[in-house]
């Protein structure tokens, strides 16, 4: 089922991080009252780090109870562990480092140089993606988690999945007209010759992240104007995927006033005077 895009504008990305910061730790405590637990898919870039780094200095950052919030990613860049350009490093230098997280509850996707790579070579992906699927599914168990997804696999269900939006229209990284976008099976892909380095990736695919209760797209920014009007102009998912990223329950557009500027005003009114 399609849930038709909500739009939040802030004044400006500082605030919108903020606001998104605030947003997301009301839901991991509702989640963690609810269930007991919260599951969360992060999303690399400038502004999934940019919330990161608020909720790291948000006053109530401590209602979260850490140790029992999953966390999974939406995407990776498929470099050696520790490289500064992978969503992981710069996920854990903004947030992860400085909150008491349970290591076996955080997934990152797997490096390069692990076992599933030698160096960023093209098989190392696809056996990477592989991998991460067979630890979604594992993770995707019935007494906690309702199955959900892609024809060919099951993830857990998540409570909120955040995406930035790139300024092509790209979510995770699912990049307009390659194969991985199409893909309708796997929840996990290896991505291959992404115009945006590095050229080699790991993707949650479509079908996965409509799995999740809450999608949330994050965009701030003017280089992200032109993407968030087309994309929310109904245009299709191959040519603009974040135009594809919907949630069960709910679909989010946290934008900044920059990235609202070239939205149709059927979408985003101008304020009346
Ligand atoms: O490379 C990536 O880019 C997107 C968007 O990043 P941004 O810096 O333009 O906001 C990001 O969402 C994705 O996770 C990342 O791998």
């Amino acid at each position: 089922m399609t849930t038709a895009p909500q739009l939040v504008v802030h004044r400006d990305k500082e605030l919108m991080a903020q606001a998104a910061a605030a947003r997301l730790i009301t839901k991991i405590v509702d989640a963690q009252a609810a269930r007991g637990f919260a599951s969360v898919v992060l999303t690399g870039g400038r502004n999934g780090n940019g919330l990161l780094a608020a909720l790291s200095s948000a006053p109530a950052r401590d209602a979260v109870d850490w140790s029992r919030l999953d966390l999974w990613w939406g995407d990776e860049r498929f470099l050696p562990e520790g490289d500064p350009e992978r969503n992981y490093t710069q996920a854990r230098e903004a947030l992860l480092d400085s909150v008491p997280l349970d290591p076996a509850r955080v997934h990152p996707m797997p490096a390069s140089d692990g076992p599933y790579g030698v160096g960023a070579d093209t098989d190392g992906a696809d056996a990477a993606a592989e991998a991460y699927a067979a630890e979604l599914a594992a993770a995707a168990g019935p007494e906690h988690y309702q199955s959900a997804a892609a024809a060919g696999g099951r993830v857990p269900t998540f409570d909120v999945l955040m995406l930035g939006v790139g300024p092509d229209t790209h979510v995770a990284s699912l990049f307009p007209e390659l194969p991985a976008v199409r893909e309708t099976e796997r929840t996990v892909v290896g991505v291959h010759g992404a115009p945006k380095p590095p050229p080699t990736r790991i993707s949650l695919t479509l079908p996965a992240i409509r799995s999740a209760r809450e999608v949330w797209l994050l965009a701030a920014g003017e280089d992200k104007a032109k993407a968030a009007a087309i994309a929310l102009s109904g245009a299709g998912e191959v040519q603009a995927p974040a135009a594809g990223a919907y949630g069960r329950s709910r679909t989010l557009w946290l934008l900044d006033a920059a990235a609202a500027s070239q939205l149709p005003r059927d979408l985003y009114p101008p304020a009346s005077p």
